[in-house]
């Protein structure tokens, strides 16, 4: 697999800008070669970037197929419902048909909505490992991505596309998360981080040598890209090579 790319932009403003342009050239080249955009999109500051910059993007959004990297259990009431979300500030703006935005089912066990996101998933990638075409990824303070977290046994999962995880650090605890048989068979993952907080995650995950690697340095997708997109304070930890 190729190094991560990285690009470092001044603010939070050119982050989402970036991340939003990668996005949306990505859907329309995907689009022009096989009729479909399939797409992950992460909660947390993923989301704040992707919904202010792709409601304005010219693309076909009914080729477009969504869904979560991960997504907290939770009622669609509630305010940590990453769907509920994005449906106030991206499926309220732009013409994705309800039906390609795929939700989890809240009124199930974290076990059987997993099962039952990834008979979703299936619909669209009917046989094989699913490959996305991007998946927007965000990155914790911990290293943790989706919902994978440092030392945790989901790390290892080779089976499911979608594990189930009830005691996750990162509050709310139940949630369904992709693992990374799917996230490292995907085109393109990309990662959008900000502010000094994630300096020092971001060095240790770009700089990581270690022989337990933390989850984010452990998307490397075999036949796909890794892009970083960075405001300067994020990246304020990187050698000068950048
Ligand atoms: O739903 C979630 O909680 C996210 O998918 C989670 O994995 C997020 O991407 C990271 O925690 C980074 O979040 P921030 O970018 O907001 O720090």
């Amino acid at each position: 697999m190729a190094a991560p790319t990285v690009k470092v932009v001044p603010s939070e403003v050119e982050v989402s800008n970036e991340l939003c342009q990668l996005v949306v050239s990505s859907a329309n080249a995907a689009i022009k070669e096989r009729g479909v955009f399939t797409f992950g999109v992460s909660g947390g500051s993923a989301a704040k970037f992707l919904c202010n910059g792709l409601p304005q993007a010219s693309t076909d959004w009914s080729k477009w197929r969504v869904f979560f990297c991960d997504e907290r259990l939770v009622p669609f009431s509630d305010p940590e419902c990453t769907y509920a979300y994005y449906k106030a500030n991206l499926l309220s703006k732009v013409p994705i048909p309800e039906e390609h935005f795929y939700a989890l089912n809240p009124n199930l066990s974290v076990e059987d909505a997993a099962d039952d996101y990834e008979k979703k998933l299936r619909t669209v990638f009917p046989d094989g490992i699913p490959r996305f075409d991007v998946l927007s990824l965000g990155m914790g303070p911990d290293g943790h991505t989706c919902s994978l977290f440092p030392g945790h046994q989901l790390l290892k999962e080779t089976e499911k596309m979608y594990a189930p995880i009830s005691d996750s650090p990162k509050p709310p605890p139940q949630r369904v998360t992709l693992t990374f048989p799917v996230i490292n068979n995907a085109a393109c993952c990309v990662f959008a981080s900000c502010g000094a907080g994630k300096a020092d995650i971001v060095q240790q995950v770009l700089e990581d040598k270690s022989d337990e690697p933390l989850p984010a340095a452990r998307v490397r997708p075999t036949n796909g890209e890794v892009v970083w997109i960075l405001d300067k304070p994020a990246a304020g930890k990187l050698q000068a090579s950048l």
